[in-house]
């Protein structure tokens, strides 16, 4: 460009910011999407609740949540929005074809009792127990886990929660620990479509071994898991040495956590770990699985966690006013995991809800004292102060390594 078309260029902008300036002005005034009250999305529709229902593990376990969400009133604070099934290509952005096809073909079939051998192959067996409607299941919890994330991308909310989505074990050709596809996945690389660095935070009482294993050769996106890491503890990976490889190095963080881990413990090993990766990451979007099997009372009997305890990491997180998806996982004891996911819910949307529990379809699940508070239990904590200050020591150390700056 001469010197004179640079001039000619740059007053013919200043005109175009001069008429841009006024188009807005004569326009009426619309909402200036910065201050817009933006209201939680909260994913749900009867049929997804319906269909996460009829899974084993946790039978009842949505309608459980949904209802107790919907009784203390929280759904009128927040912008409901419909799950849509996961497509085929949105699901084979991650998983393989033979994989999907596999559970696609035995899903819908009475005597899948045939494919037993390729059912084992894909890990379809025992903790993943094929089901009737397998696949409806799987797609189901995973486009609404995509819908949330949608909802991200389209700015139109800051906070996109997806309580029956979180399943972090499932791999790309297998299913794992109760996971058959893994929709955290999915929806991180529906982010990836809009966010150049992506956090990935891991609250479940297992280590969120999936997610890790997806993104660990890459630094775009930081996976964070705090986790139970014990000999012979499923899923037996996730230690402090467990650090990414090539391009990943030192973009996965491992903390692992001994049983009896309370609260008082926890939210600041969190928290303080977070801080730091905030500083050096500078993640301009959060997802976080909010798995509640690490709460005391789970029948998992590991953690002694409560829903105060969880709260305060997500509240932490949220303070960053980040695109925000928020997802469950694991939760073993039912009406604790429904106490703490509605506590959640209340959080994201700054409502106060009363101790107690409100009259619904599941009150006498509530019983003796039908009070939201999970109390901890007095189960001994083999998190020595001095096994906390190494772990502490050695993952801060780790993420000092990284760096988001031109370098
Ligand atoms: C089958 C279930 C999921 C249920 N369960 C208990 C809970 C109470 C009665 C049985 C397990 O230990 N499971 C598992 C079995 C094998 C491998 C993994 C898991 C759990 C994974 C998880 O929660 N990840 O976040
Ligand atoms: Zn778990």
């Amino acid at each position: 460009l001469g010197i004179n078309k640079l001039e000619h260029s740059t007053q013919s902008k200043n005109s175009v910011d001069q008429t841009e300036k006024q188009r807005k002005e004569k326009l009426p005034n619309i909402v200036d999407k910065k201050n817009k009250s933006q209201k939680v999305v909260y994913v749900y529709s009867k049929e997804l609740i319906q269909i996460c229902d009829q899974m084993q593990k946790i039978p009842c376990r949505a309608s459980m949540v949904h209802s107790l969400i919907e009784a203390y009133g929280l759904t009128r604070y927040m912008r409901v929005v419909e799950p849509r099934e996961a497509t085929e290509r949105e699901v084979l952005a991650f998983h393989d074809l033979d994989y999907i096809e596999f559970i696609k073909k035995i899903s819908n079939h009475d005597d899948s009792e045939k494919f037993e051998d390729e059912a084992t192959h894909y890990g379809l067996s025992y903790d993943c127990p094929l089901q009737q409607g397998l696949y409806k299941y799987a797609t189901m919890s995973s486009g609404a886990t995509i819908v949330a994330a949608e909802c991200l991308l389209q700015e139109t909310c800051k906070v996109a929660i997806n309580w029956c989505g979180g399943w972090h074990h499932a791999a790309k050709d297998h299913a794992s620990g109760f996971c058959y596809i893994n929709d955290i996945v999915l929806g991180i690389l529906k982010l990836k479509e809009k966010y150049d660095r992506i956090l990935y935070v891991d609250l479940d009482l297992h280590h969120g071994d999936g997610v890790e294993d997806a993104f660990s050769a890459t630094s775009k996106v930081m996976t964070v898991s705090f986790h139970k890491y014990l000999t012979g503890f499923f899923p037996g990976t996730g230690s402090l040495e467990d650090i990414g490889i090539g391009k990943g190095q030192y973009y996965t963080v491992n903390v692992p956590l001994l049983d009896g881990i309370k609260d008082t413990e926890f939210t600041p090993l969190v928290c303080r770990i977070l801080n730091k990766v905030k500083e050096t990451f500078r993640p301009e979007v959060v997802v976080c699985q909010c798995g509640a099997d690490g709460l005391a009372g789970d029948p998992m009997e590991s953690f002694n966690l409560t829903h105060k305890g969880l709260g305060k990491c997500l509240y932490f997180l949220l303070q960053w006013n980040l695109p925000t998806l928020v997802l469950g996982g694991g939760g073993y004891n039912l009406s604790n995991t429904a106490r703490c996911w509605a506590f959640l819910t209340a959080l994201a949307t700054g409502k106060q809800i009363p101790t107690e529990i409100p009259d619904h379809e599941y009150f006498i699940e509530y019983g003796p004292d039908y009070e939201l508070e999970v109390y901890p239990g007095n189960r001994k904590n083999h998190n020595t102060a001095h096994y906390l200050r190494q772990v502490y020591g050695a993952v801060l150390n780790n993420i000092s390594k990284i760096c988001t700056e031109k370098c």
